[in-house]
């Protein structure tokens, strides 16, 4: 709605959602083909013009398709709408108000709500609204000026109920399916950090509160590691930001690969990682962090970062403490880590107790 026109106003109408202009492309289809049945159930009925007004219909649907097809979504949408207010009010002009053909002027309600700005959304309404309410009325003083028999009548009424439940049926799953799939995109932007895929300081410590709650009460180790890579500023000074990022997102990797899978690793600031390592005491915290630290050695920066270069990291390791919360344990492992540095670099520091 105007979310959507508003984060992306300098964007063509086509990119801005182009699931909506996918699913008119859809439905074009759909209402094409249901004006071909439309030709020969008229036909059948012995409704002859009804029956030409569908081939009509096709022509204007597929013309709609194209429309779509080659972005020009504006002849597009005139085109829809003018098949449907016309073939409605015909339908019903000829062969009366219990054809049903006016269902399909409802089907514009959520479509009009999902694509037009606040203002021209309730214009479009008023105006819709109007029409439906015009052309029932007018049946009240006017015969149909094709009837066919009650039987074809109801046959009629029936196919256009049925399409109508249909098409809304459809419409209404393919919107609950782009909602799921944004709210998980939202999800994950808001969980995730884009550079290293790993989880960003908020998620993680979201998820390092829970699982913190469940070990303090089970009373079983939870060891920390917090990594920091060394002369970082160096590697964007040396071979530009893009570089960098590319070693951070390659430092990502070799940390989630050499720790396991229920270990809860994150990026905690620029170039700084946090992993929580359930179960773990100090001691093996320890050998894990090494572990890290030798995996950075062991790999081939040269290929990544295109320069002779190693990436050596340093890492503060603490272990929770009974009653402890996540900054204060986080906290000892920091300070480790600055030992680390200070010391020179490239090394597992130990909490001091
Ligand atoms: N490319 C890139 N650089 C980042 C990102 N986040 C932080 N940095 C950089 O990381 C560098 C961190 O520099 P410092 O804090 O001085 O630390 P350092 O150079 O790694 O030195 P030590 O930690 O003391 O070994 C800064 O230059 C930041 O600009 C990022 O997402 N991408």
């Amino acid at each position: 709605m105007e979310s959507f026109n508003t984060t992306a106003t300098y964007e063509p109408a086509r990119e801005r959602r182009p699931q909506f202009w996918r699913l008119a492309m859809r439905c074009a289809q759909i209402a094409g083909t249901v004006d071909v049945i439309f030709f020969f159930l008229f036909l059948a009925l012995g409704s002859p013009i009804l029956a030409w007004v569908n081939v009509v219909s096709v022509a204007m649907y597929t013309g709609a398709y194209y429309a779509l097809k080659y972005h020009k979504n504006k002849i597009a949408v005139v085109l829809i709408w003018a098949e449907v207010l016309i073939h409605a009010a015909l339908g019903i002009i000829l062969i009366g108000w219990g054809s049903g053909f006016h269902y399909y002027l409802l089907m514009f309600i959520p479509a009009i709500c999902v694509s037009a700005s606040r203002r021209w959304a309730v214009y479009a309404l008023l105006g819709l609204w109007g029409y439906y309410i015009a052309l029932d009325v007018l049946m009240w003083f006017i015969e149909p000026l094709q009837p066919i028999p009650q039987t074809a009548l109801h046959i009629v009424h029936l196919f256009n109920l049925s399409v109508v439940f249909a098409m809304f049926s459809y419409l209404s799953s393919y919107y609950l399916r782009m909602v799921v799939s944004a709210q998980r995109k939202l999800r994950e932007m808001a969980t995730t950090d884009s550079l290293t895929g790993l989880s960003n300081r908020r998620h993680m410590t979201y998820l390092a509160e829970k699982e913190l709650a469940r070990f303090q009460r089970s009373g079983h180790p939870v060891g920390f590691l917090l990594l920091d890579v060394d002369h970082f500023k160096s590697i964007n000074d040396a071979y530009g930001h893009e570089t960098g990022d590319r070693v951070l997102s390659c430092v990502a990797d070799v940390i989630r690969k050499e720790l396991r899978a229920q270990d809860l690793v994150g990026r905690w600031g620029g170039e700084e990682f946090l992993a929580i390592l359930p179960d773990t005491d100090s001691g093996k915290a320890q050998a894990s962090a090494e572990r890290v630290r030798n995996a950075f050695l062991a790999k081939d920066w040269k290929a990544i970062i295109g320069g002779e270069v190693d990436i050596t990291v340093s890492i503060g390791v603490s272990e929770l403490r009974p009653d402890e919360d996540l900054s204060t344990a986080v906290s000892r492992a920091d300070a480790a880590l600055y030992r680390g540095k200070t010391s020179g670099r490239n090394r597992v520091e130990l909490e001091t107790v």
